[in-house]
């Protein structure tokens, strides 16, 4: 299933290392698009540009929610924390998850950042129902203890992908269950010098993403979603290509 990306990625390596301007010119702009797209998802109405405009000028976008913008300057931030955790080599731990999410949070629900939630929950728009919340914290120990044991078994996009999948399935927080997901897939496939997977927001993206999630939460098939966090992957490792004039 990877060996295409595979060849990529080696294709990318033998260039190492990058050039630094050009490696902080893809960082800011997969910075943007990811937040973008990530917030976007969730039904953030900030365009790309608004986004750019509110994570690296500071400016205010006129009858856009105060809520909107506080995703937008949340998720870069939570972003910088991640990249951060990458250059120091850190784990991954429940209390990083909780860091991130905390992140992801602030300002907009302070209550709840940073906390598994304390009732039950639905998904919109799925058949599906995430664990009562009285078993989160059994749930989450499993999750980082099958994450330890297959740590260093699986391929780092099989990796990402189910422990996305295992997290917006047992679904622990009130809010912000997939933009932390998508973030902490994005630090394990960093952590292994993959780019992120930024999935996009275009409708048939959204829908084959929530497709994808709703035929593993209910019938158990986990590979059309790590099958479609893999394209996202390879998108993503040829933008870093074309960038380098290797690929057209
Ligand atoms: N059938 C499904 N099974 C498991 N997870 C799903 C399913 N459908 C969607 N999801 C995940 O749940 C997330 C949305 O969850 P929810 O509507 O509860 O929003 P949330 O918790 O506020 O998080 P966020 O707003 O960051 O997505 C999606 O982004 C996706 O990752």
């Amino acid at each position: 299933m990877f060996a295409k990306i595979d060849e990529l990625k080696q294709r990318l390596d033998a260039l190492r290392p990058l050039p630094p301007g050009l490696v902080k010119n893809l960082r800011e702009s997969f910075r943007i698009e990811w937040t973008y797209h990530s917030n976007a998802i969730e039904g953030n109405t900030l365009t790309l540009l608004e986004t750019k405009l509110v994570i690296e000028e500071g400016i205010t976008i006129g009858g856009k929610r105060l809520k909107e913008h506080l995703e937008a300057i949340n998720h870069a931030e939570a972003i910088d924390f991640i990249e951060e955790l990458v250059a120091n080599k850190e784990h991954l731990t429940e209390h990083v998850l909780k860091q991130v999410h905390y992140l992801v949070l602030k300002s907009i629900d302070n209550e709840n950042a940073g906390k598994y939630r304390t009732y039950n929950v639905r998904i919109s728009g799925s058949s599906y129902t995430p664990p009562h919340f009285l078993h989160i914290q059994d749930e989450m120990n499993q999750l980082f203890s099958w994450y330890e044991t297959n740590q260093h078994a699986l391929h780092p996009i099989e990796l990402a992908a189910r422990f996305h999948f295992q997290l917006v399935y047992i679904h622990p927080f009130a809010d912000g269950n997939g933009r932390t997901a998508r973030l902490m897939m994005n630090f394990i496939l960093m952590q292994h010098g993959y780019p992120p997977a930024i999935v996009k927001a275009n409708p048939e993206q959204r829908r084959k993403y929530y497709e994808a999630l709703e035929k593993a939460s209910v019938k158990g098939e986990v590979t059309p979603f790590i099958q479609l966090i893999a394209a996202c992957v390879e998108e993503s490792l040829r933008h870093y290509l074309y960038a380098l004039g290797m690929e057209d």
